[in-house]
């Protein structure tokens, strides 16, 4: 595939009187870590909620892998390949790991495993589950309790879960949010190995690790993306340095 994976056309959401998403337009290609930017309140949450499909928005298109999803549920983007990693909220902790990652196989295979007699159908789960939770390193934790685990390996079962729904695109919702400074360093290694397997789109206020992980960066600043380009072009924009990284910064 040469075209985009993503592409985003003048995407638009207003609250009342509030444009918070203002004729945002940008293309995620194939293989590519693009994250995006901004102030607090600048949009960012409310673009991934219309991007995974949890938002209806008010015009603008969506096409995903050259089909025109605008208008596809979530259920059905998550069939087609892009999935937002799921909230901590949405971790049932009460069941195990494993658990955890095999119902999101699950739901991604829909009924493909019913032929299966049903041991077989918890070993093809359970493989598919076990092979997620490798790529995000809880493996040796599959058999624990998720409510057991630390607040960075809820954050690593979160990415596990959005893999193991079979993701190509993943939408990154601010993965280091409230993690410790080692937790955040386990998450960026993590990120930066996903990277050579799955595109994704990183929402993130950590701008070490958004400089360190993004081929791409755009800057959304009150609903309008300022700026994509490389973090060096970002970083050395003009209107980026004023409206976003701070007056001080750009002396
Ligand atoms: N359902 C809603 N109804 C009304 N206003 C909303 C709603 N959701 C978000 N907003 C407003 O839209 C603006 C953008 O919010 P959003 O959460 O998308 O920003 P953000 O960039 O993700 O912020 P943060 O970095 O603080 O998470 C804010 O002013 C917010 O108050």
């Amino acid at each position: 595939m040469t075209g985009p994976l993503l592409d985003i056309r003048n995407l638009r959401k207003a609250f009342g009187a509030l444009h918070v998403t203002d004729d945002v337009s940008f293309q995620v290609m194939p293989g590519e870590l693009h994250a995006i930017i901004g102030p607090n309140g600048a949009g960012k949450t409310t673009l991934i909620h219309q991007l995974s499909g949890s938002l209806a928005s008010d015009g603008g298109s969506v096409h995903f892998a050259g089909e025109d999803i605008t208008r596809v549920d979530m259920a059905g983007r998550v069939h087609r390949g892009l999935a937002r990693s799921f909230q901590i909220t949405s971790i049932l902790d009460g069941f195990t790991v494993l658990e955890n990652a095999a119902m999101a196989v699950q739901a991604r295979s829909g009924s493909s495993f019913r032929f299966f007699a049903s041991a077989a159908r918890e070993t093809a789960l359970n493989d598919a589950a076990m092979a997620a939770l490798a790529r995000v390193r809880l493996d040796d934790r599959a058999e624990r309790r998720a409510g057991s685990l630390s607040h960075g390996e809820k954050r690593q079962l979160e990415i596990a879960i959005a893999l193991a729904t079979g993701a190509r695109l993943l939408l990154l919702d601010e993965p280091l949010a409230g993690t410790g400074h080692e937790e955040s360093a386990v998450l960026v290694a993590l990120m930066a190995e996903l990277k050579t397997t799955h595109t994704i789109v990183l929402i993130e206020h950590d701008m070490d690790a958004v400089f360190a992980l993004a081929d791409r960066v755009s800057v959304l600043v009150y609903g309008r993306l300022i700026a994509t380009g490389t973090a060096e072009e970002v970083r050395v924009h003009p209107e980026v340095r004023t409206a976003y990284l701070g007056e001080e910064e750009a002396a």
